[in-house]
């Protein structure tokens, strides 16, 4: 690849993954000395430059304890704003006029999917697209035909070396540690297959709601909002054979498509009367499904899925619920391994000791670890995947491949014959027989 990119353009520099994230990761790029090129926001509203350096101050001040003025600073010299339609030639060409001193500019999709082709149409007319790079957001495509279409789309406009699909749980430091774990520890590689692991549990729980995105969301639904990619790349990880990018999309590619039988929707009580849900909407803001896999490893070894907003905690974790040890005395729990991936990041083993006493009763005990504890604050997976971008560094971004395997997994629960049941806030969903765990789902935490 090429040298490091020479320019950052924001498409949704508006938006709330803008405020929330991209610009919160730019500035930290900026204050570790690892940005120091021009950042250009693109959006509709019309918004100056004045505006444009409030809103990055608000993002700024929001996400980090104390603002680093100088760093603030030398971001806020670089930016501009092009104000504009997405599929008015005009706006690219007063984007152009900004990059005539960049050669390697990059160029982020923050967008809404239905935007996509205006914009990458607009890149290439404009000539800007070829040489340039491009992140795009998930999801992409609603579909596996959809998906096949972007990519067509994108390859039409960029160089593939040059096209960045971001699944931004394959920048958190802790799902990237999963390979680390399972294959670096002697305690945990040669149990990690079916003759020693009963199931495994994933769930990406999230205790707020759709956060004023409810007209994005219903159109897209937890399926296609966080299954249908942070759920399946953490299974893959979670599943793969040692190696790199190719095992994962090789057991990927084994993963059985979910059936509607096994798997249930969802809706939080009040969905229906947020702003922009649609009358009558039966999009699910929760799904649990059960995924199998068929590698001789895991044969038989139920991968349960659990995802959903409204819930009763904000966590994602992984429990590896093993098999009950063979001479292990009645009563005993199986051990269990959990992965904590979200905020609290660390890892814990229960494991059974005796119990204080004359008999021999269990007494399982947690072994933790939190990696805040241990390694202090790390990177944000969006800062890390920005700077790879920068660099042209492809390893932590999904391929197109890996992505058609995961809408070929879900296709079958999206047709819209599963129908989601009410559930009420701060809970774990509504019931779900037919797809819970032979011992229920284990409760998350430390
Ligand atoms: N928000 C999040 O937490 C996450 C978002 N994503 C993905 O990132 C992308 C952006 O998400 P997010 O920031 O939440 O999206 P927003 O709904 O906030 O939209 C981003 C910007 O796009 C513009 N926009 C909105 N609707 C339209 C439209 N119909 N036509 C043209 N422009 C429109 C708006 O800017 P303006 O009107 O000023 O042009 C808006 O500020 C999406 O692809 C999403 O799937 C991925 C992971 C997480
Ligand atoms: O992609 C998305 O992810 C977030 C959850 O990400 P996390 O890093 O906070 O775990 C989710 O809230 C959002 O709906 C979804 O689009």
């Amino acid at each position: 690849m090429d040298g490091r990119a020479d320019a950052v353009v924001l498409f949704g520099v508006t938006g709330d993954l803008a405020a929330k994230k991209l610009i919160p990761a730019l500035y930290e790029l900026t204050r570790r000395g690892r940005l120091d090129v021009p950042v250009i926001g693109v959006a509709r509203s019309a918004w100056d430059h004045e505006q444009l350096v409030t809103a990055v101050r608000k993002a700024v001040t929001e996400a980090v304890d104390v603002v680093d003025e100088a760093a603030f600073d030398a971001l806020a010299a670089r930016l501009a704003m092009v104000s504009g339609s997405y599929d008015s030639a005009d706006t690219y060409q007063r984007l152009a006029a900004l990059l005539t001193g960049a050669g390697r500019p990059l160029f982020y999709l923050a967008i809404p999917p239905a935007v996509f082709t205006d914009v990458v149409g607009g890149l290439t007319a404009s000539g800007l697209a070829a040489r340039g790079r491009v992140i795009v957001e998930k999801p992409f495509g609603h579909d596996l035909a959809s998906a096949s279409a972007l990519a067509v789309t994108l390859r039409g406009a960029f160089d593939p070396a040059r096209i960045f699909r971001i699944d931004h749980y394959l920048g958190k430091e802790a799902v990237e540690g999963i390979t680390a774990v399972r294959f670096g520890n002697r305690l945990l590689e040669p149990i990690w297959s079916r003759e020693h692991i009963d199931n495994v549990q994933i769930t990406l729980a999230e205790e707020f709601g759709t956060q004023g995105r409810a007209g994005f969301y219903d159109r897209s639904g937890a399926v296609r909002d966080v299954l249908q990619n942070h759920v399946l790349q953490v299974a893959a990880l979670l599943a793969m054979e040692p190696g790199g990018k190719s095992e994962e999309l090789h057991v990927l590619r084994r993963m059985r498509p979910l059936t509607p039988a096994s798997t249930v929707f969802g809706q939080y009580a009040g969905y229906a009367d947020e702003s922009g849900v649609a009358p009558g909407s039966t999009t699910e803001t929760f799904v649990a499904s059960t995924l199998r896999i068929d590698t001789r490893r895991w044969a038989g070894v139920p991968f349960h899925l659990r995802a959903g907003k409204h819930l009763g905690a904000t966590t994602t974790e992984v429990v590896v619920t093993l098999r009950p040890a063979s001479s292990a005395p009645p009563g005993f729990a199986p051990n269990l391994l959990r992965l904590r991936l979200g905020r609290g990041d660390g890892l814990g083993l229960t494991l059974n000791v005796k119990e204080p006493g004359g008999t021999v009763a269990a007494h399982p005990v947690p072994l933790d670890v939190d990696f805040g504890t241990v390694f202090g604050r790390r990177q944000e997976a969006y800062e890390r995947l920005i700077d790879d971008a920068l660099d042209g560094r492809p390893d932590r971004f999904a391929s197109e491949e890996t992505i058609r395997e995961e809408w070929r997994i879900v296709a079958p629960v999206l047709d819209g014959s599963v129908l989601p049941r009410p559930y009420e806030r701060g809970g774990w969903g509504p019931e779900t027989a037919g797809t819970r765990p032979a011992g229920g789902w284990h409760p998350l935490g430390r």
